[in-house]
């Protein structure tokens, strides 16, 4: 388990956290409720003049706990519940940042192109029930929660955005993050429903340490990782929703990888199940009509700035990742590789500047 070269998800890990060891009324919570719960530690060397930054991060991946048939109210209410129970142990862990999967409030309905009632799901980021109730689960413990919803924007004429609200530890909301890329593959037809993300690569200041939210697909596009560090951010995280068969191989590297080349901690997050749906829908793929999107495979899991991650919760079961961090290993790595330093920014803000334009023509050498 301490160990170097282990095997994980058919994966060499370079090192390997150590195991947390955590309190037993959150391993006996854990048990009760039905939820996997998982502990490891990420350390960093000790320096002089700085004290070390540690902070604990909660991941939760969930299945829906209602049909997608039963009433929008009650279904929210019995995420609200299922998310109250497992964030009660979270804080039992002493976890100080808490993040949520991708729309965490409703089934990720985006495969059936149908609106109602999935856009009912959608609420205001600053004012809707579910910030409300995240509200309150940070306040009364002292934890930032990063909360990945379907907003409505009503300032904007009703526009809907996949957003990450973030609320400090103190209850207020510190802001939101908008999903920058939306996915066009298989049955991912969340176009249908929502906008490319506006509001660029913020990075919220926490009393913890600085954070920010690329959301799901935007895992797959170095330069969006690579924005929200350029912007300071130190742990990333990734709240996501996808099937095994589409990217569970892509999974355990994209993530780990940003962690790398950025110099930062990534936590990478998925739901877990199958979700059914009353009516069959199509994707213009020449698949046969079908009524679920495909295998939610879990797997959440965190990656530091060395390479080294924790293994990955489960693909089936519900669960609770908690990982403690020193944030001293962010500049202790890039201390060593320099990839910030190195990057030469200004030589593909100039290719891409021109890349762009309509005129643009390829470099290409040619005889
Ligand atoms: N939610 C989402 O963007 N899923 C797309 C599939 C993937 O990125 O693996």
């Amino acid at each position: 388990q301490d160990g170097f070269l282990v095997f994980t998800e058919g994966l060499i890990l370079s090192s390997y956290p150590v195991e947390l060891s955590l309190p037993a009324a959150a391993v006996s919570a854990g048990r009760e409720k039905d939820f996997e719960l998982q502990g490891y530690g990420f350390e960093a060397a000790a320096e002089q003049l700085r004290t070390p930054h540690v902070v604990r991060v909660g991941l939760i991946q969930n299945k829906i706990p209602l049909p997608t048939d039963s009433p929008v109210a009650e279904q929210v209410a019995a995420l609200h519940k299922r998310i109250e129970e497992i964030v009660e142990v979270a804080a039992i862990c002493g976890v100080n940042v808490v993040c949520f999967q991708e729309a965490w409030t409703m089934p990720f309905a985006f495969c059936t192109r149908e609106k109602l009632p999935w856009t009912e799901f959608a609420e205001s980021a600053e004012e809707g029930q579910t910030t409300k109730f995240c509200q309150k689960l940070a306040k009364k413990h002292n934890m930032v929660v990063v909360s990945p919803i379907l907003e409505r924007d009503d300032v904007h004429g009703g526009t809907l955005w996949n957003t990450a609200v973030v609320i400090s530890n103190s209850g207020s909301v510190l802001g939101k993050s908008r999903k920058n890329h939306i996915p066009r593959v298989g049955d991912f037809n969340e176009s249908t429903y929502y906008m490319e993300g506006n509001r660029g690569h913020p990075v919220f200041q926490t009393q913890f340490g600085r954070i920010a939210v690329n959301i799901c697909f935007g895992r797959h596009h170095p330069l969006n990782w690579l924005m929200y560090s350029i912007n300071g951010a130190e742990i990333i995280f990734n709240p996501s929703a996808t099937i095994g068969e589409l990217s569970e191989s892509m999974w355990p590297i994209e993530a780990r990888n940003a962690a790398i080349a950025n110099h930062c901690f990534t936590c990478a997050i998925n739901r877990v199940g199958t979700e059914h749906y009353m009516n069959a829908f199509t994707s213009g793929d020449g698949r046969k009509a079908h009524h679920d999107l495909g295998y939610f495979y879990g797997s959440s899991y965190v990656a530091a700035p060395d390479g080294s991650r924790t293994p990955g919760l489960s693909r089936t079961q519900d669960g609770l990742l908690v990982a403690e961090m020193d944030l001293n290993l962010c500049r202790q790595v890039s201390d060593k590789w320099n990839f910030k330093m190195t990057g030469r920014y200004e030589m593909y803000a100039e290719e891409l500047a021109k890349a762009v334009q309509p005129d643009f023509t390829p470099n290409i050498i040619r005889e």
